[in-house]
């Protein structure tokens, strides 16, 4: 995803961790002692914390109390982040350096212990760890072409590992020269994707500088930090390839990335994963009208995906 400098941010956040007055009953803090460790290496972000997010279980940045719109809700000094140099269109030269950076212990620990592992759901979703037959199930002629250029390039095996860790979670950052810099900003590149997100990445890559999530509208105590990834333009195959979801809702994510890879693991190889029945079924629960707007634009939403498989 990419930052653009922007002349705007406002008062900086102050030091000590806030204790969360109410937070919903659905969200649990993460205590574990790595992402403790992590946190206290950091600048005290007061107003927000790290927290694991259910019923999904994935990771998340969560409001702490009340964040008025224009406050700045994280700021990471430019020296915390790590720089990986010129902006390049190739994720492979940045993703090498960060092998290395990580390899020679250049990179604090506490930092690189809360990275997502080989592991880790959140990589094997992407679609460039997929088999080959999930890949083809799929059918992106356009991401079978990358996937294959991919192969043919790469010096070791591991290399896709930190590719993913580039393509998922680095920032393209003006460094105030005009120049492009690719920075792994730790605790910002915990902020998950809404494409509905208003809050603004802000910040210039130099010495003195902060890189900040500043916030476009006022957030409530156990608010979710979002951000928007990438242009808005990209396809659906580009999230899978990149970060492992359908960017149009979070019902998308299981059907595009979990869904279809259990099911064609289990054999069931079908159109997305979706056999006719549950497909038929979703249409039938996107009938309902519950929800508002918000619940009319989800269902909208997933209709579209469901259109989209059905196309294939
Ligand atoms: C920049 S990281 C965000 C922090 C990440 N959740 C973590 O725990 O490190 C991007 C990754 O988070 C996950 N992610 C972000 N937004 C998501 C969403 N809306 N739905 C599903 N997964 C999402 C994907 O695994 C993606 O590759």
């Amino acid at each position: 995803f990419n930052i653009s400098p922007s002349p705007k941010p406002s008062t900086l956040l102050s030091s000590g961790f806030g204790k969360p007055s109410s937070l919903p009953p659905t969200l649990k803090i993460s205590v574990d002692s790595k992402t403790t460790k992590f946190l206290k290496s950091l600048p005290p972000q007061k107003s927000t914390s790290l927290a694991t997010i259910k019923p999904q279980n994935y990771r998340g940045i969560v409001a702490l109390k009340n964040i008025k719109k224009g406050d700045p809700i994280i700021a990471i000094p430019y020296t915390s982040a790590i720089d990986l140099g010129t902006e390049t269109v190739d994720p492979l030269p940045p993703a090498l350096k960060l092998k290395e950076m990580i390899e020679s212990g250049e990179i604090d620990k506490s930092y690189v212990d809360v990275l997502p592992s080989i592991d880790s759901e959140d990589y094997k979703n992407v679609y460039s760890c997929w088999s080959e037959e999930e890949r083809l199930s799929l059918g992106f002629e356009f991401l079978e072409t990358e996937a294959n250029l991919l192969k043919a390039r790469l010096p070791a095996d591991d290399v896709l590992y930190y590719i993913f860790l580039i393509t998922s979670r680095v920032l393209t950052v003006q460094n105030g020269e005009g120049e492009g810099k690719k920075l792994l900003i730790p605790y910002l590149d915990m902020c998950n994707h809404d494409e509905d997100s208003v809050h603004v990445l802000t910040g210039v890559a130099a010495e003195g500088k902060s890189l900040k999530v500043i916030a476009g509208k006022d957030v409530k105590v156990g608010e979710e930090i979002t951000i928007k990834y990438g242009s808005g333009s990209e396809g659906v195959d580009v999230f899978l390839r990149d970060y492992g979801f359908d960017p149009c809702s979070k019902s998308c994510y299981k059907i595009f990335a979990q869904k279809v890879q259990k099911e064609i693991k289990m054999g069931l190889k079908n159109k997305g994963g979706l056999r006719e029945e549950e497909r038929r079924q979703i249409r039938e629960n996107l009938k309902g009208e519950g929800g508002g707007e918000r619940g009319e634009r989800v269902r909208r939403e997933v209709g579209k995906c469901l259109d989209e498989i059905d196309g294939w």
